[in-house]
């Protein structure tokens, strides 16, 4: 497990880490292969396409989204769906808006396609972007036609199927799953809607060949957009707990009923794991032979520390705020 500075203190007396000290060279392990693939067909049905909506966590707003959409798919109109925002914290929505537009993004929404929030406007926003664009190769015909795309898990599938639901009434026409890669046939086409008439092709969760940062990968892995065994559950639980500490967000403290605030997640897994009663028999080696002893079993902590995030219930939280603060990103060792 990996070793943090060791602070136990209450909230109110916080001595939280400035820092959350990274190794570089573990990112290049976390994007598998078949992804360049998914990239290639996308780009050859590029010709049928009016309208590219891209679809990304709410959570990381400013970060993590695929720099080869903008290369590759980015003469098309494009509209930037935001999803998740119920477990985002969007306090500061306004500046992350004036972000976005600054990078040129002027067409972005925040949606739930749990609870179909949002996802209603959808439609007459690109039906007006397509408006104000060229006619690329329909002619007279009157269908449209989109494609989604986004990272892995960040809700493509889920997002059509919401439209579905508003629009045609209908339930659902694609898999969605909780784990990245749930959708691997490139373009299903999917009708959502009837006027105008509409098709969306879902495509499957593309991530950059190369993460800007190790920060971003690991808030990549948080909102789940990569295996966890291939970053490592305790990792990604201790960036989350440095995170959530710095961000002043304590509701862990009371979810896992811990009595105070710790920057430490050796012992704050050590409490889940007590609390949950998920204690694992190990053998230590002593000097008069094997002795088994009870240990906490950190694993499985952290993966209930991350569930537990990832369902909202340590409260909404917006990973990106050291970026829209302008705070050094986390210090990297090779
Ligand atoms: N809380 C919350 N969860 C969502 C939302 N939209 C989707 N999800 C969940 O996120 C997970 C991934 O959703 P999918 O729709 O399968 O994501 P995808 O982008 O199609 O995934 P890939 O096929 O891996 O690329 C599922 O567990 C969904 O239930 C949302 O607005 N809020």
């Amino acid at each position: 497990m990996r070793l943090a500075p060791r602070v136990l203190c209450s909230a109110a007396q916080a001595a939280w880490r400035e820092n959350f000290l990274l190794r570089g060279r573990d990112v290049a392990r976390w994007f598998p292969g078949h992804m360049a693939k998914g990239l290639k067909k996308m780009k050859s049905s590029l010709k049928l396409v009016d309208c590219i909506i891209e679809v990304h966590d709410a959570r990381i707003p400013l970060s993590g989204r695929n720099p080869l959409f903008q290369e590759t798919l980015g003469l098309k109109p494009h509209l930037l769906v935001l999803n998740k925002m119920d477990l985002a914290d969007l306090t500061e929505q306004q500046k992350i808006m004036q972000r976005l537009e600054g990078e040129g993004l002027k067409n972005v929404i925040f949606t739930n396609c749990l609870k179909d929030e949002n996802v209603k406007q959808i439609i007459p926003m690109v039906t007006e972007l397509m408006g104000s664009s060229p006619r690329y190769h329909r002619g007279e015909n009157l269908e449209y036609c989109l494609m989604v795309i986004g990272v892995p898990n960040v809700g493509k599938s889920s997002l059509i199927n919401s439209l579905r639901r508003q629009h045609l009434r209908k339930g659902k026409a694609t898999r969605v799953g909780g784990e990245p890669g749930i959708t691997r046939a490139v373009m299903s086409r999917i009708q959502v809607s009837e006027r105008p008439l509409m098709f969306l092709l879902d495509t499957p969760g593309v991530l950059a060949p190369r993460i800007e940062s190790v920060e971003t990968g690991l808030k990549l892995a948080l909102c789940g957009t990569v295996l966890d065994h291939l970053v490592g559950e305790e990792t990604m639980a201790d960036y989350l707990l440095f995170i959530l500490n710095r961000h002043q967000r304590f509701g862990y403290v009371q979810h896992y009923g811990l009595g105070s605030a710790c920057d430490n997640i050796e012992r704050v897994l050590k409490s889940v794991a007590v609390k949950l009663g998920k204690t694992q028999k190990v053998k230590v080696l002593t000097g008069t032979g094997d002795v088994n002893v009870i240990q906490p079993d950190y694993p499985a902590a952290a993966r209930d520390f991350l569930r537990t995030f990832r369902r909202g219930l340590l409260g909404p939280v917006m990973l990106d705020l050291d970026v829209l603060r302008g705070h050094p990103p986390a210090e990297t060792v090779p």
